[in-house]
């Protein structure tokens, strides 16, 4: 598990899964969600799936945080259980 508070890390973390194979990325983006092409254009750069995640759920908050540019490059989506949307983030990348 990684955490950085800058962009081009998520950036640079994201292509280094596909290098070393990784079977799928479990990404919370945080703020960068609603804002970073550059995370989106690496999320649809690798073939490796990413599976968005957040610990609420954005589509009941403000209208700026209903759009997702990761959630459109993602795999899937799971959001709005606290801690638990990591669980079901990892049960999902362990059953595809
Ligand atoms: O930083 C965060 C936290 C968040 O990603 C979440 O996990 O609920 C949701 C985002 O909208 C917000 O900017």
């Amino acid at each position: 598990m990684r955490q950085s508070n800058h962009e081009g890390h998520l950036v640079d973390w994201l292509h280094e899964a596909q290098a070393r194979g990784a079977k799928a990325v479990i990404l919370n983006a945080g703020a960068f969600t609603h804002t970073s092409i550059a995370v989106h254009d690496a999320i649809k750069g690798i073939r490796t799936p990413v599976i968005e995640v957040h610990l609420s759920n954005p589509h009941t908050r403000e209208d700026f945080r209903h759009v997702s540019f990761v959630g459109r490059a993602a795999k899937g989506t799971i959001a709005g259980f606290g801690a638990l949307s990591y669980m079901l983030a990892l049960e999902a990348a362990a059953r595809f």
